[in-house]
């Protein structure tokens, strides 16, 4: 039990008009706060309700500051900016309970907070370069930001580009979004990820509340967690700042360009910008490019080889090809059929094998940079300070759950060019 957060249900079930949760209490665990059950929980029961009057939402923003923001800032930047205003007030917010329970700075530990040198230790992965984008991100909504809030120094104490970060990734890392728009939901966001679980921050418009159903049976004392997404530890690590061990949502960004000296350059960018099939999004996806692929997990007796996309071998096959009549070919077989090019195996053998062992030696170079980097990292001394050891783990948590991809995907495409 956390005794600091005794009055904290009370507070918010009275400020909702009604009762938040029978089932749950705060406590603390390995993770900071979490939700415990206090009675018997059946799969199925209702675990929490928090009206939508009780969360922070960008329309919680005092009128006379929300309408000098831009367009172009976005939710999160609000409620971040939100935060700010609230924790200015102090004791006489009206969310004072709540926002005296958010974690300090010290305690949080996304990719936006590490210095240069820790960056450094994640730069085999994609994530390094969507850290970056992000912290450009929040630099350029604290530029709008900061030009509203120097106009309410009653309001906002001199905000700094370092308390707006912190505000932003308290937003990204207990935040969900639902028909209010993105918000902030007390208590719920005591609630810790384990990425088995089924159960999730539902919200329910017509009700105008966010609720969680329970995917099993607790006992009083167990700690309850949800599914905050499928998320792989890339988007973990820079949304919510951790990582799982051997997460199965794990996947790795894999970047072709067609090299520039190739004799038929041209044709086949052409070729390439004409195979306009929509490609799925998932929720990890960071950057959306038309050369760039996300490989997940290749099971050992996958046939097809499911975890490798099949836009990515499409365009290796691409790449493959030598001549005008190849590229022909393949257009026009993509015309005769659905339109999407490249996707059955190519006729001719040899240029098939070619356009996998392309991109068996993409993935060879991934290796050999993710292990190297792995196995370059001194071991942890014990005297490191707490903070840097823990984000040592969490970059090799990041990297060696990347290189698993890797050589799962590479085990496959060499049982596949055997094959051939
Ligand atoms: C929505 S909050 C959950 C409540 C939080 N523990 C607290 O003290 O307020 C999300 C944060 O909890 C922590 N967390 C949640 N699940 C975790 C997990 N599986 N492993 C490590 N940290 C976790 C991370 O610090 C994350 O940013």
């Amino acid at each position: 039990v956390d005794e600091d957060c005794n009055d904290f249900l009370p507070w918010l079930g009275n400020k909702a008009g009604g009762e938040i949760s029978s089932l749950l209490s705060i406590g603390k665990s390995a993770y900071g706060r979490a939700l415990y059950a206090t009675k018997d929980i059946q799969t199925g029961d209702c675990l929490l309700k928090v009206p939508y009057s009780t969360q922070l939402a960008p329309d919680n923003l005092p009128p006379e500051i929300a309408c000098l923001l831009g367009d172009e800032v976005g939710d999160v930047a609000k409620v971040a900016l939100l935060i700010l205003y609230e924790k200015h007030l102090g004791k006489k917010s009206e969310w004072a309970p709540y926002i005296s329970r958010l974690p300090l700075l010290m305690e949080m530990h996304s990719s936006v907070f590490w210095s240069d040198e820790e960056l450094e230790m994640i730069r085999q992965s994609a994530l390094y370069e969507e850290t970056l984008k992000q912290k450009k991100q929040i630099e350029k909504d604290f530029l709008a930001v900061q030009l509203v809030s120097d106009d309410f120094p009653e309001q906002f104490q001199h905000i700094t580009l370092q308390d707006f970060t912190y505000a932003y990734g308290l937003v990204t890392s207990r935040a969900w979004v639902s028909s209010r728009g993105v918000s902030m939901i007390p208590f719920a966001d005591f609630l810790n990820h384990d990425g088995t679980s089924d159960s999730y921050v539902l919200s329910d418009a017509g009700r105008q509340h966010s609720e969680v159903i329970a995917d099993r049976d607790f006992a009083p004392g167990d700690e309850v967690l949800i599914r905050y997404g499928k998320f792989s530890n890339a988007t973990l690590l820079l949304d919510f700042g951790f990582t799982v061990s051997c997460n199965r949502y794990d996947q790795v960004r894999v970047e072709l360009n067609v090299p520039q000296h190739d004799a038929l350059y041209t044709q086949k960018l052409e070729i390439l910008g004409r195979d306009r099939t929509p490609r799925i999004k998932d929720d990890n996806e960071f950057t959306y490019y038309e050369n760039s692929f996300t490989v997940k997990k290749v099971g050992g007796g996958s046939r097809w080889g499911k975890g490798i996309p099949q836009s990515l071998r499409a365009f290796a096959r691409i790449m493959a090809c030598d001549s005008q009549q190849e590229l022909h070919d393949l257009a026009k077989e993509a015309a005769e059929n659905d339109g999407r090019l490249a996707r059955k195996p190519l006729k001719n053998k040899s240029r098939e094998l070619a356009a996998h062992q392309l991109l068996l030696s993409e993935m060879s170079r991934l290796i050999k940079d993710h292990d190297e980097h792995i196995k370059s990292r001194a071991p942890t001394p014990p005297t490191l300070r707490e903070k840097s050891a823990l984000r040592q783990k969490l970059a090799l948590d990041l990297l060696s759950g990347e290189l698993r991809v890797l050589k799962s995907a590479s085990a496959w495409l060499e049982s596949y060019c055997s094959r051939l």
